[in-house]
């Protein structure tokens, strides 16, 4: 029932990954414009005009993607895109040689890139791709104009495959184990939450879940209804029974208030015998009605097997909730409606 608000941990997760996904993003985009702009700047009086034409039109695009990028925050197009650019700079530059023959030594840094920009999976496939292409160029010396040696072209292929298997092995297990360190928080989370004798809320879950949930999208759950429950002389069943007995009365009662409520409603202990079920845009008249339902069936139930005959029963006071801001005071206007079903004979609902 409150498993959906144990995402927090997954969510502040996804969130670090994507600040470090965005500074990738911005240093590879202004470190290449600027170094695109300053070779192409030393590259103009070259004889031949393709290099400074890549260098700038490269830089130019690196440039364009983040600027777009800051106006529309899109972080997985702006990935995409750099991906593309850093691809077909390589391709290109490898194509035409670069300075002296040196276009292989830039085309190390580019795996590292890729899967920072992209993730593992991604990163993986496209980092495979360049290679068989920059495997193709180079062992076939006619598609491109460029004019490397044999022994060079194949020493550079077997260290950017190693670079990559590297830079893959590193990605996959960092990948691993924040996973590993995401499911362990969550388990520590839920625990944190969860009463450990009938698996309900606890008041923890109230306060750091439910509570900034409510502040955050209240027209998810305005009004909100509250029923406070507390089973009636319960010290009594344990004086006279034991605590062991009036501990499975508590599990069987949490699994009928289970019973008894929709998905998007919680159950919560929130001290010994005493439970809050709280629903989500739900009127007062509802929330009484049902209220009185599970009253009713208190009667029904055998909760101490051993004495079938005994009847547990309990008293509920229902209070409504409209705003946030407004929760601690209907909380302690359904207890002062439980404390008058109490004070009337118990074994009622008040509201
Ligand atoms: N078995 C069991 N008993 C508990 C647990 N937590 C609290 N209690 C007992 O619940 C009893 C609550 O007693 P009281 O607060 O006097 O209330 P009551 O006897 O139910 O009387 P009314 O609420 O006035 O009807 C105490 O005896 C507590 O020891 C628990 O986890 N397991």
């Amino acid at each position: 029932m409150h498993q959906p608000f144990n995402k927090q941990s997954t969510e502040q997760a996804q969130k670090i990954d994507a600040r470090r996904r965005l500074y990738i993003l911005r240093f590879v985009s202004y470190i290449t414009t600027a170094v695109m702009f300053i070779y192409g700047v030393k590259n103009l009086s070259a004889e031949q005009i393709l290099l400074p034409t890549i260098l700038f039109t490269t830089g130019s695009l690196f440039l364009l993607n983040i600027i777009v990028f800051n106006i529309t925050r899109n972080l997985d197009r702006a990935c995409v895109i750099e991906t593309l650019l850093v691809a077909s700079f390589v391709l290109s530059l490898v194509y035409q040689g670069g300075f002296n023959n040196t276009a292989l030594f830039w085309v190390f840094p580019f795996p590292a890139i890729l899967f920072g920009l992209l993730g593992v999976r991604n990163a993986l496939i496209s980092n495979a791709v360049l290679l068989i292409i920059l495997s193709i160029m180079l062992f076939i010396p006619d598609l491109i104009s460029a004019n490397y040696k044999e022994a060079e072209a194949s020493r550079f292929i077997a260290s950017l495959l190693i670079v990559i298997i590297v830079c893959w092995i590193n990605d996959h297990y960092r990948e691993r184990s924040h996973e590993a360190m995401d499911k362990l928080q969550q388990i520590k989370d839920q625990q944190a939450n969860t009463d450990q004798l009938t698996n309900l809320a606890n008041r923890r879950f109230i306060d750091a879940c439910l509570v900034p949930s409510f502040e955050k999208q209240p027209d998810l759950f305005f009004p909100v209804s509250l029923i406070m429950c507390d089973i009636d002389y319960f010290k009594r069943l344990n004086d006279n029974f034991g605590h062991d007995v009036g501990d499975n009365v508590l599990k069987s009662v949490a699994y009928m208030f289970k019973q008894n409520i929709r998905q998007q409603d919680f159950a919560c202990r929130i001290g010994g015998e005493e439970f809050l079920l709280i629903l989500p845009r739900t009127s007062v008249q509802d929330a009484l009605n049902i209220a009185d339902k599970i009253r009713k069936q208190f009667h029904q139930q055998q909760l101490v097997p051993s004495a079938p005959q005994y009847k547990v029963t309990a008293s509920f006071g229902v209070a409504l909730c409209n705003k946030s801001e407004e929760f601690s005071e209907s909380i302690k206007l359904a207890d002062m409606m439980l404390y008058k079903a109490k004070n009337n004979g118990r074994d009622q609902t008040r509201g």
